[in-house]
């Protein structure tokens, strides 16, 4: 547990301004690339990036796949953030650190997270390459106590008790939706909930029914700490799992997932889900009306 930690406002808003003073971008928007999709942020162009060795107060990515490199840049002329790598639980991080960035985001100014990530399925309708725009998610760790808004509340961020029902921006899914028939890759794409367990490992079979049982489409390690953030702080959430693998359910399955066959996946996809996150970013609506870092909260 690490629900005495405790991250300041100040703390916060030193690495924002600390970024924009480094940069002259002032993003709307901020992407987090899940594993093996981090070429995502090649799409940027007029790039500014910063490793996270760098920044004040960032963790340090550790796993495979994510590279550690925070990208500043344009997509179709919208100012973009990207994660090219996330920090997990697993890792050894606090959720608190985990979702370091999020708030640093809103103090520079970001009013949408797009949240990516690589998932196994439990639905018999979603395959590897699949793409699942994320409408719920189950906070197994959260339920079981292990929520990044533990601790002392920061009102300047958010309430107390925040509201969850409606964390995957509704307006947001119908246009992604929209845009998947455009793309012509509606057949590859749909809805579905996502559940955060806590890794690194993959789940028993037994896990895998249960979580099949209480409704979940597609497993992960990572996400829901950051969404969870982002909705305290008032930010839209746009989510969306590739599908790397499914999960084994039956004693009689001699597959095996691996953390290489999630990340090839990941190359497989990363141009889909580029396109596919691009046409979103662009033609959602931004507030142009925008305090940063002090009055931004
Ligand atoms: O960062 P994401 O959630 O995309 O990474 C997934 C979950 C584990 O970190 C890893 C397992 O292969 O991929
Ligand atoms: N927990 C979990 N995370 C994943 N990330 C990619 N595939 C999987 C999976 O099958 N289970």
């Amino acid at each position: 547990m690490h629900s005495k930690e405790q991250i300041s406002h100040d703390d916060y808003q030193k690495t924002a301004e600390w970024l924009m003073s480094r940069t002259k971008h002032r993003p709307q928007v901020s992407i987090i690339c899940g594993s093996g999709l981090g070429r995502l942020a090649d799409s940027l162009s007029c790039r500014d990036q910063f490793s996270y060795s760098e920044i004040p107060g960032f963790p340090q990515s550790t796993v495979q796949g994510h590279a550690g490199c925070l990208v500043f840049g344009e997509l179709k002329g919208r100012s973009c953030v990207c994660m090219q790598g996330r920090f997990h639980m697993y890792e050894g991080h606090s959720l608190l650190k985990t979702t370091f960035p999020i708030r640093v985001f809103k103090l520079m100014g970001v009013q949408t997270l797009v949240v990516t990530n690589a998932a196994g399925s439990l639905a018999d309708h979603l395959h590897p390459g699949d793409i699942m725009i994320i409408k719920d998610h189950i906070n197994i760790p959260g339920l079981a106590g292990l929520n990044p808004l533990h601790g002392p509340n920061d009102d300047k961020f958010g309430p107390r008790f925040p509201a969850m029902s409606s964390c995957y921006d509704r307006g947001l899914r119908s246009l992604a939706l929209e845009v998947t028939k455009q793309l012509d890759i509606a057949g590859l794409v749909q809805e579905g909930v996502y559940a955060m367990v806590g890794g690194p490992n993959f789940e028993t079979i037994a896990e895998a029914r249960m979580l099949h049982r209480l409704g979940v489409d597609a497993v992960g390690m990572s996400t829901v700490p950051e969404v969870v953030v982002a909705t305290h702080c008032g930010m839209q959430v746009f989510g969306l799992s590739l599908i790397t693998n499914k999960v084994v359910k039956s004693y009689e399955d001699s597959d095996c997932v691996n953390h290489d066959g999630v990340l090839e996946v990941g190359r497989l996809r990363s141009e889909t889900v580029q396109q596919l996150v691009t046409e979103v970013i662009s033609r959602m609506e931004i507030n142009n009306n925008i305090d940063r870092t002090s009055s931004a909260v």
